[in-house]
């Protein structure tokens, strides 16, 4: 959570001799519009409630040199988001960090499903399309050459399944689309909203009467990035000019990147950066523990003490947010909530030498075939400058869970380790044929990790807009409970919230 204190605000924190937060004595306030329109925004203060930053951008350094990661382990750099993200890691002086993931690379160019007891190559490439691939029936070409003729659909929203099904069949859809939205959102299609969460394919049947001709049609740069993935949300976005980092991305197609110490460094190093900077105070272990009207502004209660702002910059969760605010935003708080998550339960697994039967980014697994299984990373192909330097290691991670946790695990907080690490150690046997013991793995249950965009969720935003509007609240939302859960667009939706207080920067 970030509070942003205009000049003339002030209340605000500082630390106690204890190391406590305190508050210091409020000073008046002054109309919240007025002041936070202002660019002289006079301390912005970081209210993280855990003991890092970053949420769930973890990785472990071991000793050894070996990196693993608990959370996102890959960042996209195309589209104004990617570039957006680029800019941000050169401006940390990132950049000699960055472990580029080129098109040509066989993590991109290799991904599977396992489908019936067996992995297949996801078809890609023109042959790929022209020929019958399993555990497809037929050639994907003749499904993609019926979508344009297609009748417009007429919803306001629909299931995300409901829509392919629709456009491009019911094999595609109970197949490739549930698992695409397994290996992005850990949801399921039959619940999540086409129009929220994948806007691109909405807005080509809108505009164009079809997802191809959306695609044919779309910007270069969309089509570029459409050629080089097979699922890529071609939004435009808005103009972000490239730092040298992003140019040299698109000049050598990279189609994801990491960093040589883990995802875990890029909030490290905003950390720090933020720690140097005028004005602006950060602060570890320090929860908001509810937030009320003072005057214009807002008074967040924290465990030790208060702090008063004119304006809040909410990047929690939602059903957090939800949570936090006074009993006079019932509705904004029930709307809020309504905002549903999912648990993972990830399971990094590390084998001495090289073990894999196939080499890519990894596999997915159908909700038809197994419900608990969502798939498996085989990050040493992706980044093997992650594994124990001096050695050949295979790294992987079995993610299980998502929309169906619940009905597989029972509740988050109640699972074992050796249960996770026992049903993650049978899936790569059954799945990859790994039948020796790992060598090291770690186990974590990551609780309400990624939001859901079920259908209506379009309409839930609009009337959380309207709350906000209606009863003016000095409040800005950020974070990927509302318009885009990938590491580029929660860093995106940050910017644009700062964006609104203090202009374009
Ligand atoms: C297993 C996994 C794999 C993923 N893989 C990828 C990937 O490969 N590529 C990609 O782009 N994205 C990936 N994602 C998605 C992406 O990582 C997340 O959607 C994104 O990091 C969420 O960021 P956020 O800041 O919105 O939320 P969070 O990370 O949830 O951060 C919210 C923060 O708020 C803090 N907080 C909570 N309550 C309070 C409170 N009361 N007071 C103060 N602070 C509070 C939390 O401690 C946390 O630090 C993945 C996600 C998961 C879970
Ligand atoms: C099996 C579960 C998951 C895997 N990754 C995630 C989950 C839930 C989370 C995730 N993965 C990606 C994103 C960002 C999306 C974006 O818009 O950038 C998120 C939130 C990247 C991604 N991973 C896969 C796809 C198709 C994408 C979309 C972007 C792209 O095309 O690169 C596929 C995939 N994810 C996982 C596996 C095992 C897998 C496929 C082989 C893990």
């Amino acid at each position: 959570m970030k509070t942003d204190c205009a000049r003339e605000c002030v209340g605000g924190v500082t630390r106690r001799a204890d190391g406590s937060l305190g508050e210091l004595a409020p000073l008046p306030h002054g109309t919240v519009l007025a002041q936070v329109k202002s660019p002289q925004i006079s301390k912005v203060v970081l209210l993280e409630g855990a003991d890092h930053f970053g949420g769930w951008l973890r990785s472990t350094r071991r000793e050894d040199g070996a990196v693993f990661e608990h959370g996102p382990r890959g960042v996209r750099p195309v589209g104004a988001m990617g570039r957006n993200t680029l800019n941000m890691v050169s401006e940390l002086g990132l950049e000699s960090e960055v472990l580029p993931v080129p098109s040509d690379h066989v993590a991109s160019k290799n991904r599977f499903l396992f489908f019936k007891g067996q992995l297949h190559k996801m078809p890609s490439g023109l042959g790929g399309l022209l020929r019958t691939v399993p555990p497809f029936s037929r050639p994907l070409l003749q499904s993609i050459l019926k979508e344009i003729v297609v009748k417009r659909g007429t919803a306001e929203d629909e299931t995300v399944h409901a829509f392919v099904a629709r456009r491009l069949g019911v094999e595609l859809a109970d197949i490739v689309i549930d698992c695409l939205c397994r290996g992005v959102f850990a949801g399921d299609c039959r619940q999540l909203s086409v129009r929220s969460c994948f806007p691109s394919l909405f807005n080509a049947e809108r505009t164009r009467g079809s997802i191809v001709l959306g695609m044919v049609l779309g910007t270069g740069e969309e089509r570029a990035a459409r050629i080089l993935h097979i699922y890529t949300d071609f939004r435009s976005g808005p103009r972000v000019t490239p730092s040298d980092l992003a140019k040299r991305s698109a000049k050598e197609s990279w189609t994801q990147w990491s960093l040589k110490r883990g995802m875990q460094t890029l909030p490290e190093a905003l950390e720090d950066a933020l720690r140097r900077t005028e004005r602006v105070e950060v602060h570890r272990s320090a929860p908001a523990k509810g937030l009320s009207r003072v005057g214009s502004g807002w008074e967040v209660k924290l465990e030790d003490g208060t702090v008063k702002a004119d304006h809040i910059i909410s990047a929690v969760p939602a059903h957090v947010l939800g949570s936090l605010l006074p009993p006079a935003a019932k509705s904004l708080s029930q709307q809020l909530q309504k905002i549903a998550m999912v648990s993972i339960a990830l399971v990094n697994l590390e084998y001495e030498g090289t073990v894999l039967p196939v080499t890519g980014f990894g596999h997915l697994v159908p909700s038809s075939e197994d419900r608990g299984v969502l798939g498996v990373v085989y990050d040493s192909v992706a980044f093997p400058q992650h594994n124990r330097p001096g050695t050949t290691t295979t790294r992987i991670t079995v993610m299980m869970g998502g929309a169906w946790f619940q009905e597989e695990f029972g509740k988050p907080e109640r699972l074992a380790e050796q249960e996770l690490l026992g049903r993650a150690t049978e899936v790569v046997r059954a799945h990859l044929g790994l039948t020796v013991e790992p060598h090291w793995s770690y186990v974590t249950v990551l609780k309400d990790c990624i939001p859901q965009y079920h259908v209506g969720h379009w309409k839930r935003l609009e009337n959380i807009g309207r709350c906000i509007t209606e009863h003016s609240l000095p409040l800005t939302l950020a974070g990927a409970s509302y318009d885009g859960v990938s590491v580029n667009d929660v860093i995106f939706s940050g910017r644009r919230a700062a964006e609104s207080l203090v202009g374009k920067v």
